[in-house]
């Protein structure tokens, strides 16, 4: 359905060029949860942007294609990236006011999207009232303001308008992490229902053991690099990369026997000058003078397990 291809990504600033994603490759199918974890300033925000075009300035996609249902959104006109943009494929973001208008009611908020892909001005107000009880808010929320809600509630909202086509795709860019843990619990549920209704999603979260639970693949992200992809389960039993293993170490309930939460030594690269080789050798405790100078190919070490790492083999480059 999605098919991402070496994507490339740099942000131009005054003081150099940051090169933020590079030659991420992966694809997701229909009704496929793909959660994207890394550390801060992996990339992995930036990759969500690209999805739509929608890399902030000064950033710039600069090699790659995203094909989608056979288009690439890379190269297609505006006007008809418009058309698939919250109607196809839809966003949420860590913070809903980003998509939300201060000054303006939330009914008509989300009747104006529903509007502005060509739905009647009455038809609209009432599908707004059935998406907010899809999302679990009481209908007569249609006239409240943004900041009489609370965060859970506004995310909710921004779901609602996210929800309002079907889409194909959503993109959640950290939808819950500024929410507390019950509140958290309820829009990954109601996530897990639009993923029931047919929808696929992009998702983007720090916490690992989130995506563990409700994902059906994994793409961990390194200093701009995708180091692995592949189902939870082969991720969990068969973690093929050193970085994805540290990661997983770094969660206290996954390994309960020791309760120690090892935390990973080093600090990801200034990505306006990223090492040479394999960006995280490093800090990687099996790295050799492969992995200084070599580049390691991003391989299917197993069928659907992607990942680049000598150490698994498959062929470099300088
Ligand atoms: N507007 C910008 N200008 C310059 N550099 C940027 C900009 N936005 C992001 N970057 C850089 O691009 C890289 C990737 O950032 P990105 O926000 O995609 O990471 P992330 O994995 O989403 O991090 P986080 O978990 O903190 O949200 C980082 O090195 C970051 O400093
Ligand atoms: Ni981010």
């Amino acid at each position: 359905m999605l098919e991402v291809k070496n994507l490339g990504i740099h942000y131009f600033t005054l003081n150099g060029v940051v090169r933020a994603v590079e030659g991420v490759s992966f694809s997701i199918d229909k009704k496929e949860w793909v959660t994207f974890v890394g550390e801060s300033g992996s990339g992995k925000s930036t990759v969500a942007h690209a999805i739509l075009n929608v890399v902030p300035s000064p950033g710039r996609i600069v090699s790659g294609e995203i094909i989608f249902e056979g288009k690439n959104l890379l190269t297609l006109e505006k006007e008809a990236l418009k058309e698939i943009r919250g109607r196809e494929i839809s966003m949420v973001f860590q913070d809903p006011m980003t998509s939300l208008d201060p000054l303006r009611k939330v009914g008509d908020q989300i009747a104006e999207v529903l509007m502005e892909h060509g739905v009647g001005n009455d038809e609209a107000y009432e599908r707004a009232r059935e998406l907010l009880e899809k999302v679990n808010l009481p209908a007569d929320r249609i006239n409240s303001y943004p900041h009489q809600l609370s965060g859970g509630q506004r995310q909710r909202i921004s779901i609602a308008m996210a929800m309002a086509f079907n889409p194909k795709l959503l993109i959640a860019d950290e939808p819950t992490t500024a929410l507390d843990v019950i509140v958290q619990d309820s829009i990954m549920d109601l996530i897990d229902e639009l993923k029931a209704e047919g929808t696929s999603i992009f998702f983007v979260t720090h916490d690992i053991s989130l995506a563990i639970e409700r994902s059906d693949k994994i793409a961990v992200m390194y200093a701009g690099k995708l180091v692995e992809f592949g189902n939870v389960e082969s991720i969990l039993e068969n973690p093929l990369h050193p970085y994805t293993k540290a990661l997983l170490e770094s969660v206290p309930d996954l390994w309960s026997e020791s309760k120690e939460i090892k935390s990973i030594p080093g600090y990801p690269p200034d990505l306006r000058n990223p090492p040479g080789g394999c960006r995280f050798h490093p800090r990687c405790p099996f790295a050799d003078e492969r992995c200084r100078k070599m580049e390691p190919a991003y391989i299917e070490y197993e069928k659907g397990h992607f990942v680049a790492c000598h150490l698994r083999g498959g062929v470099g480059s300088e």
